[in-house]
């Protein structure tokens, strides 16, 4: 599959409404070039390793990239793009320069593009992520240690949505328990859920790379026992019963498959939903409770939102 690279050089301030508007866009792999990174006092108390590039950081603002795949609805996802950038404007912030430049780059590049701005992240009690190239030694004896390597699917284990469903995992899986990871991308909640005592973990994507991609990092991190992936639409055709389903996906495609996940999870357990932007947030709840949940939790990170909906 070919990827184009989408460049932003923007203000600090645009950075965050930016990545919304790309992770809206359907842009996998949001990074940031922020010279502040270059100067910034480092917590090296989790034993991350950062080694920055300055050659890799614009003098003055702060560049965000993405990367979309090159169909034929690319042109237009651009020019939307580069629209819902200037309507900022409207909101009164500061877009900056707002040059946008776009270029190819192949499979290979892509999964490159990403090394140099992914680092060890200690991302709950439990979790830390680790990248596959990095030497990494554990601070406690009893941190949880996912190798990750994203290559084309969606997860570096880092973004919020995904951080927010591995906390929820964290307070809902339990010893024995069986799992669903609908949308599994590179694996990570699949990895975390078998990690954190599930007995039997179903990772479903609808996308190949996707799939792959889960199938090498449950391998790496040797819980290929327990997690098996699928190419499946949602939970088309699924008709096991477990104890948690969890989805990272927007909220749109949450709507698509609250009666399915009422199915899929027995009383009294848990669908954990993520991907869900600020403004989605009430529009998800209503369809979970009309499914048949119970609202558990609403978690908050950023501008996303997560829900923990417990099966009556
Ligand atoms: C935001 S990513 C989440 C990846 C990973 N679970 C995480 O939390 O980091 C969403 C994933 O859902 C997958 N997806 C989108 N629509 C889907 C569908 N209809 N059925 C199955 N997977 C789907 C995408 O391919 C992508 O890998």
């Amino acid at each position: 599959m070919k990827w184009s690279e989408i460049s932003i050089h923007t203000t600090n301030e645009a950075v965050e409404p930016i990545s919304n508007i790309l992770h809206e866009a359907g842009a996998s792999g949001v990074v940031i070039e922020d010279p502040f990174e270059l100067e910034k006092e480092r917590e090296d108390q989790f034993g991350e390793i950062y080694q920055l590039n300055p050659d890799d950081y614009p003098e003055e603002g702060v560049i965000v990239k993405a990367y979309l795949p090159v169909n034929s609805f690319l042109g237009e996802t651009v020019e939307e793009i580069k629209l819902a950038i200037t309507n900022l404007v409207l909101f009164n912030i500061d877009i900056g320069l707002n040059h946008v430049t776009i270029s190819e780059v192949n499979e290979e590049e892509w999964a490159t593009a990403w090394k140099k701005y992914y680092n060890p992240v200690k991302i709950s009690e439990k979790f830390t992520i680790v990248p596959t190239w990095e030497e990494y030694q554990p601070v406690n004896s009893d941190e949880l240690i996912i190798e990750l390597d994203p290559g084309m699917a969606f997860g570096t284990g880092t973004h919020p949505t995904t951080v927010m469903c591995i906390q929820a995992l964290e307070r809902t899986v339990k010893k024995g328990d069986q799992v669903i990871d609908v949308g599994t991308g590179s694996g990570v909640l699949s990895i975390a859920a078998a990690m954190l005592g599930a007995e039997k973990v179903t990772a479903l994507d609808l996308d190949e790379v996707a799939v792959n991609s889960a199938r090498l990092n449950i391998k790496l991190n040797k819980v290929h026992d327990i997690a098996s992936v699928a190419q499946n639409n949602l939970l088309n055709g699924i008709d096991q019963q477990v104890d948690v389903v969890v989805a990272n996906i927007l909220a749109e495609v949450i709507l698509l498959f609250t009666e399915d996940a009422a199915a899929a999870v027995k009383p009294g357990g848990y669908f954990i939903t993520s991907g869900i932007i600020g403004q989605k947030k009430q529009m998800v709840k209503d369809a979970l409770e009309s499914a048949g949940f119970a609202i558990e939790e609403t978690m908050l990170m950023e501008d996303w939102v997560a829900i923990i909906a417990k099966k009556k």
